[in-house]
Order: structure tokens, then C-alpha cells, then sequence
């Protein structure tokens, strides 16, 4: 707000008026940059509609008329001569490096955004909404969405990779022998761990439809002939006997019961003394980023980011003994907490 409390040079109520039409965000105008592929039409310079929409195979006048609005989220400049040219901010949308494109489209396709319509009776009724407007769960959506299984595993790769540098620093794989990664499509985590611990074999347990997608990864990292893939469900059964099972982002997507359920699951399939190492979102205290990470949960899953007692507490009544806690650095606006424990020796 500037000192006459204008914002962006509108009266407040004209503001809020710009800001509240959901079809008009900035998210669902990225997504329309992101599907089109412009910004790598751009990445060479500034060019005009009419060459932008030769390209691209679009209706010109109208991609004219998108481009503007892509201006006001600051996506694109208009330029003399009706050119419009890339932002900072727009070539984030770029396909030809390594980008927030894939993320742009995952966050913003009807999985996602249709559950969160109905944001008002999720608050109300304290149940998430996938099941009620998908027909389906969230995850079990994607079997029957490809495209949007494909865009969400691509976001997931790239939002895991560097949090996943970061745990092979912060945990020691000293000796580990055979790693359990329990909900670990797209296999960037494993890969991250088996390249620490060369001397260990991956074990990679997904829902049918994500394993596909971990076999083609970790074949990509040269580890196919060090891995195993699983499709199966975590709430019934994991791959036993491993000495290091990982649940990377796995609990923040379960309410209370599912998460004791699932850690459970991985104590009677470890041994004893096995070590599980959970990594994921923590409610610090603070607001954070991470509290939007929260409400999403809570609108697709049912589940939710949790303190790091909270978290504790729930290893040790599934039988987790000697819990350790860390935090991965580097991931101050939206904490991520890491716990070790060790499965005790009694049944
Ligand atoms: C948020 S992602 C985390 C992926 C990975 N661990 C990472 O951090 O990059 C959750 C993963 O759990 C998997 N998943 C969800 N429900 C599952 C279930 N019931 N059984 C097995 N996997 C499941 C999803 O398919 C997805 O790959």
C-alpha cells in the first residue's frame, strides 16, 4: 500500500477487486503461459503475437490479448512496436531449463484446483474434498489422469532434488545396506541416498501407477541394476528386512490414524534395530510458507504439517526408539524437520 493507501495505484476495493477473481490469478495465467510454451518463444527476444502464435499454433489475436494480461502478473513487458518481451519472473516458465513450468501446471490442473473450491466446507467440515469432487482420492486420481500424474511426478523430482542433497549431508549412510523408500516416486530421493551409500541396494515402494515413472529415473542415474520397484500400498504393507527405511514427505498427506498406521507398517517390516529416517514439512511456530503447504493438505489429502514433537510422538508409539531430530538447512521459509529413530528390539 503506498502512503495514500492506493495499492499498485487502485483504491483498495478496486485492488481486492483484481485480486479476488480466481480465473484472473496469477496462478491459472501462468499455467496458460506455462501450457502454450511461450516463454521459450520469448527466451530469444522480444516478438510480437502474430510471430508468437505462427510458432505455437495459436489464434493471434487473441494470444494478443492473453499477453496482456500475462503483463500485469509481470510475466511479460510490453514493448514498442506490439513486441511483448520475457521477465525475470516469466522465463521461471521457460521448458527448455530446468524451470518452475512443470510445477506451474501440476499446482494449477482440476486435481489440485477443484478440491480447493470447495475450501469453504473443507474449513467447515474438517474433511478434505478430493473424494467428494474427484470421485476419487487424491493420489488415486492420478491413475486416471496421465498428463496430470506426469506434471505432478516432474514437480516432485525437482522440488525434491535439492532437499534431497541436503538429507544425504544431514544423515549418515555409512554402512547401510539395503534402503526401504516408502512413497519415493520419482526415485530422485533413493538416487540421492544410493549415490552416499554405494555399497547399499534400493528398495522403492509406490502406487502402481507412480512406479513406472522411478523405474524410468532411477535407470536414468545408472541405478536400475541397484534398485527394486514395488507398486503397492503403504497403509497395508512395505518391503521388509531393510536397515534404512525413508519417508520422505510422506506423513504431511495423512491425518493421525493413516500416519500411525503407516509407521506400524514399516515396524513390523524392519528389523530389529532398523533405523527410519521421516523427513518433512514442520510447523515451527512461526507462520511460514509452510502453512500453505498446510491448507493444501488439509483441502486434497486430509493430512497436515505437524511440529517436530508431534512427529516424535508419533514415532515412538509406533515403536521407534533413540529418536534424533535435525533440520535440513537451507529451508528457513518453509522448515523441513528430519527424525532418526531405531526400532526397539522387543515385538
Ligand atoms: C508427496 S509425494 C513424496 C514423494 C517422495 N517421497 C519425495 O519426497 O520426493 C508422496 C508419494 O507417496 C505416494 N503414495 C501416496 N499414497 C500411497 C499409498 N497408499 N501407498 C504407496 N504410496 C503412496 C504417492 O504416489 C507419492 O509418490
Amino acid at each position: 500500500m503506498s502512503e495514500t493507501g492506493d495499492s499498485g495505484g487502485f483504491a483498495p476495493i478496486q485492488a481486492l477487486g483484481r485480486l479476488a477473481p480466481y480465473h484472473w490469478s496469477a496462478g491459472l495465467v501462468m499455467r496458460g503461459l506455462a501450457e502454450l510454451r511461450i516463454a521459450d518463444q520469448l527466451a530469444g527476444g522480444p516478438r510480437t503475437a502474430v510471430q508468437v502464435a505462427a510458432a505455437i499454433g495459436a489464434h493471434a489475436p487473441s494470444l494478443h490479448r492473453f499477453l496482456r494480461v500475462c503483463v500485469l502478473h509481470d510475466l511479460v513487458t510490453a514493448e514498442e512496436g506490439g513486441r511483448f518481451a520475457l521477465t525475470d519472473r516469466g522465463a521461471l516458465l521457460r521448458s527448455d531449463v530446468p524451470s518452475l513450468r512443470g510445477f506451474t501446471i501440476a499446482v494449477n490442473a482440476p486435481g489440485m484446483t477443484r478440491p480447493w473450491e470447495q475450501i469453504a466446507d473443507v474449513v467447515r467440515t474438517g474433511r478434505p474434498a478430493s473424494e467428494q469432487v474427484l470421485g476419487t482420492s487424491h493420489w488415486d486420481h492420478y491413475a486416471k489422469h496421465p498428463a496430470e500424474a506426469r506434471a505432478y511426478v516432474e514437480t516432485s523430482a525437482t522440488l525434491s532434488a535439492e532437499a534431497a542433497d541436503a538429507l544425504v549431508r544431514t544423515i549418515d549412510c555409512t554402512g547401510v545396506r539395503r534402503v526401504v523408500d516408502v512413497g519415493g516416486s520419482p526415485g530422485t530421493v533413493l538416487a540421492a541416498v544410493l549415490d552416499a551409500a554405494p555399497q547399499a541396494h534400493g528398495v522403492l515402494l509406490d502406487l502402481d501407477w507412480a512406479v513406472p515413472y522411478a523405474e524410468a529415473e532411477l535407470a536414468r542415474r545408472g541405478l536400475a541394476g541397484r534398485t527394486e520397484t514395488v507398486g503397492g500400498d503403504f497403509r497395508v504393507a512395505v518391503p521388509p528386512g531393510g536397515d534404512l527405511y525413508l519417508l520422505k514427505n510422506i506423513l504431511c498427506d495423512l491425518d493421525d490414524d493413516t500416519a500411525a498406521t503407516v509407521l506400524s507398517v514399516c515396524a513390523a517390516a524392519a528389523p530389529a534395530g532398523g533405523r527410519l529416517v521421516v523427513v518433512d514439512w514442520e510447523d515451527t511456530g512461526d507462520t511460514s510458507h509452510v502453512h500453505a503447504n498446510d491448507v493444501e493438505f488439509m483441502v486434497l489429502t486430509g493430512g497436515r504439517v505437524r511440529t517436530g514433537d508431534e512427529y516424535e510422538e508419533l514415532l515412538r508409539a509406533a515403536g521407534f526408539e533413540q529418536v534424533r531430530r535435525t533440520r535440513l538447512s537451507g529451508f528457513d521459509r518453509a522448515p523441513i524437520v528430519v527424525l532418526e529413530g531405531r526400532r526397539g528390539t522387543h515385538d
